[in-house]
């Protein structure tokens, strides 16, 4: 099973409107399509403008958070069809960053996660352990309980779907990268997770990333290993030639 790479900015909190505008009117002409996906991560304010900014250019749009409900007295939060209505394709559930600072669980992504399939949008699940939980060699028992709480309920129409970011905290935003082949070796163990939660075709279909301290200079190493199909890339996304370069790397691969 050939799957598309992906390639996914998160601004996290950046960009203005015009300043995301001005970003994209740099790149669009340059986005490839077909042998491989990009997508851009905004802020709820920019994202409109993003969509308009980018009909008929080969990239999709994406949210970083969403709520589980429809609608109600849930202050400050948005949900999955006022996402839906803008145009918004993509959505990012359970950042380390959600996790940390805004007190996302594995059982509010796994509701992020349902709530966003049932409305037609596409979660991308985050995963990774924190430096303490790797170096007392907790790293695959974390990603299992977080990956198997993420996909409890799905349908494996809604699993084949998925993208899963695999994002070790101890990488984001600090330069200090996982190595290819440790990302692999976690990689592969999230699939053959998903495997058993589903089965071996689900796994085959299911896209996978790998996020922490992804620039144009090693992004290839990631891309050469069997399981990762992508990046999910903060840092590195918010200039225009960095990220072009990025999407180039993924169509070259
Ligand atoms: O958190 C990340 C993407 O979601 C990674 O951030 P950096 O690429 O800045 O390390």
């Amino acid at each position: 099973m050939q799957r598309t790479p992906i390639i996914a900015g998160n601004w996290k909190m950046h960009k203005t409107i015009q300043e995301a505008r001005d970003f994209v009117r740099a790149v669009r002409s340059f986005l490839p399509g077909g042998k491989v996906e990009t997508v851009i991560c905004a802020p709820f304010t920019a994202l409109a403008a993003l969509v308009e900014e980018l009909h008929n250019y080969p990239a999709a749009i994406g949210a970083q958070n969403v709520h589980w409900e429809e609608s109600g007295a849930y202050t400050g939060e948005i949900s999955p069809g006022m996402l839906v209505e803008i145009g918004v394709k993509y959505v990012i559930i359970g950042h380390s960053e959600r996790r940390e600072y805004f007190a996302e669980t594995d059982e509010t992504v796994n509701r992020k996660a349902k709530a966003a399939f049932a409305h037609g949008l596409l979660p991308i699940v985050c995963v990774g352990e924190n430096l303490e939980q790797r170096e007392s060699g907790k790293t695959k028992e974390l990603v299992r309980d977080q990956v198997i709480r993420a996909v409890e309920g799905l349908s494996s129409e809604q699993a084949k779907q998925l993208v899963i970011a695999y994002e070790p905290v101890w990488a984001i935003g600090t330069g200090k990268s996982s190595s290819a082949e440790d990302a692999q070796e976690v990689i592969a163990f999230i699939r053959s997770m998903v495997e058993d939660a589903f089965d071996s075709q689900v796994a085959s279909q299911v896209r996978i990333q790998y996020g922490g301290s992804v620039k144009p200079d090693n992004i290839m190493a990631y891309l050469e290993q069997p399981d990762i199909d992508g990046a999910l890339v903060g840092g590195a996304s918010l200039a225009p030639d960095s990220f072009l370069q990025l999407v180039e790397a993924v169509r070259r691969q």
